[in-house]
């Protein structure tokens, strides 16, 4: 399977630039994983609940790339909002800031929630996508940190020693991020499937050869 090239199929490059750096801790470490490439489209996504926005998110790629592909679609949920932006955020954060994220809370005092992220992975364009899923709990706090990703300086994780997201050095994000958790499931299974995946993986390729002239 280490032959085999995955996809990464994202518009935002800062979502890569964290995928590349656990990956190649990782692979530092000694940990056997596919060779990842990437390719900038910014899919239309489906609403609906995580899982779902991301295996159909994963569908359209393995279509657009003809081959096999990973995605990740992440949301940030309120706790006193039963989950939501969720997977609204971008759309949110897009219209509202930071500030405004803070005032969405204002009427509550659970100001709890997490972070998650949810990765597809598809063998090719007939193949069904399998999906991850790993979370980082935390609250939501006044804008703290010189940080260009996204909802980062509003994020303050359980586990950050007070520190928001944007004020964590890269690493120690990495090592207990939402996308961290939710990779590490994508990797582990791509291991422990690695014959069936890499059989799956050359099957929809054989295919794809046949049907095209
Ligand atoms: O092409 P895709 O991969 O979908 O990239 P996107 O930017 O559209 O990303 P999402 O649909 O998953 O929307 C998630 C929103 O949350 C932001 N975001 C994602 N991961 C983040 C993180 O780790 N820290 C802060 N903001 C993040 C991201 O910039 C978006 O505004
Ligand atoms: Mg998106």
């Amino acid at each position: 399977m280490s032959q085999q090239t995955i996809t990464f199929v994202t518009g935002n490059a800062k979502k890569l630039e964290e995928v590349r750096a656990i990956m190649d801790a990782q692979r530092a470490a000694g940990v056997q994983l596919p060779r990842v490439e990437a390719r900038k489209l910014d899919l239309p996504e489906l609403q609906g609940e995580p899982e779902l926005v991301s295996a159909e998110k994963c569908r359209l790629a393995a279509r657009e790339v003809g081959g096999a592909v990973m995605v990740e679609d992440t949301c940030l949920c309120f706790n006193a909002l039963g989950g939501l932006p969720g997977p609204y955020i971008k759309w949110f954060l897009d219209k509202l800031g930071h500030d405004g994220l803070n005032k969405l809370l204002a009427a509550y005092d659970d100001k709890s929630a997490y972070a998650q992220c949810v990765f597809a992975f598809s063998a090719g364009p007939d193949a069904e996508p399998v999906v991850f899923d790993g979370r980082t709990a935390g609250k939501i706090v006044p804008a703290r940190g010189e940080n260009a990703f996204g909802w980062d300086p509003v994020f303050e994780p359980d586990e950050g020693n007070g520190l928001t997201y944007a004020q964590m050095a890269k690493d120690d994000k990495n090592a207990i991020s939402h996308r961290r958790r939710s990779l590490d499931h994508l990797t582990a299974y791509l291991r422990e499937h690695a014959a069936d995946v890499g059989a799956q993986i050359e099957h929809e390729a054989a295919k794809r050869a046949k049907t095209l002239p």
